[in-house]
């Protein structure tokens, strides 16, 4: 596949992706994009007795309508089996996912897509012919990591407890051996920082020389 190489950043929750992420995008303006999540959301079944009153004066074959939602539900379900998405999550009746295709659409536009996925994702990824850049950002630890979460002001004590819980297991798999191109440990955001556009910065150059 033509185009810039993808960039998959992991670690976890609270390790601080956005925040370098937020940075990058910010000093590097039309460089980087994300791929769109597809999502499929069913809606509730509408009744026969209240299609005419929805349709208005709009002739659209009944058969269509209520078939399409189990059509294209069905289509996203033979998408995800045929190993399409990278990841792909149910929440509640509701489907989400990225696909290949959508991270494709970001390479032909020669922009970086950066993929923010935990590790599940990248082992996915690793399946795929993507060949990304693998970079995991790291707490310095988890105390430091707890404390940064507590400070976000984003958590319930109970979904703090789950993205700890996470932490531990995402902090020992990504010193696997081979599994990440860098591992950035977060300590000093300048530091950190200036790790991450390093690595990037060979696509980043190819990217600008492509625009001029
Ligand atoms: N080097 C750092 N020193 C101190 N605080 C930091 C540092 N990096 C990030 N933070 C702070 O830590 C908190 C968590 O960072 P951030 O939200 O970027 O993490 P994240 O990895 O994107 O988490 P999530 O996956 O939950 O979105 C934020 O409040 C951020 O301001």
């Amino acid at each position: 596949m033509s185009g810039p190489r993808p960039v998959v950043l992991s670690g976890p929750s609270g390790a601080g992706k956005s925040t370098l992420m937020k940075r990058l995008m910010k000093d590097h303006e039309g460089i980087f994009g994300f791929s769109v999540s597809r999502t499929f959301v069913p809606q509730p079944v509408i009744g026969l007795n209240r299609l005419p009153m929805l349709l208005g004066a709009t002739l659209l074959p009944v058969a269509d309508i209520l078939s399409s939602e189990d059509l294209e539900i069905e289509a996203m379900q033979d998408s995800i089996d045929a190993g399409e998405f990278i990841e792909n999550a149910e929440f509640s009746g509701n489907l989400y996912g990225t696909s290949k295709a959508a991270i494709e659409d970001v390479q032909a536009k020669n922009l970086i897509c950066i993929l923010d996925v935990d590790i599940q994702g990248v082992k996915r990824i690793k399946e795929t012919d993507l060949n990304p850049i693998y970079i995991s950002i790291q707490p310095p630890s988890m105390e430091i990591l707890e404390k940064r979460l507590r400070d976000r002001q984003t958590e319930t004590e109970e979904s703090l407890q789950k993205r700890l819980e996470a932490a531990r297991i995402d902090m020992e798999l990504s010193k696997e051996p081979g599994v990440f191109d860098i591992v950035i440990i977060n300590d000093d955001i300048e530091r950190a920082y200036e790790e991450l556009k390093d690595i990037l910065n060979e696509e980043i150059k190819k990217v600008q020389a492509a625009k001029s």
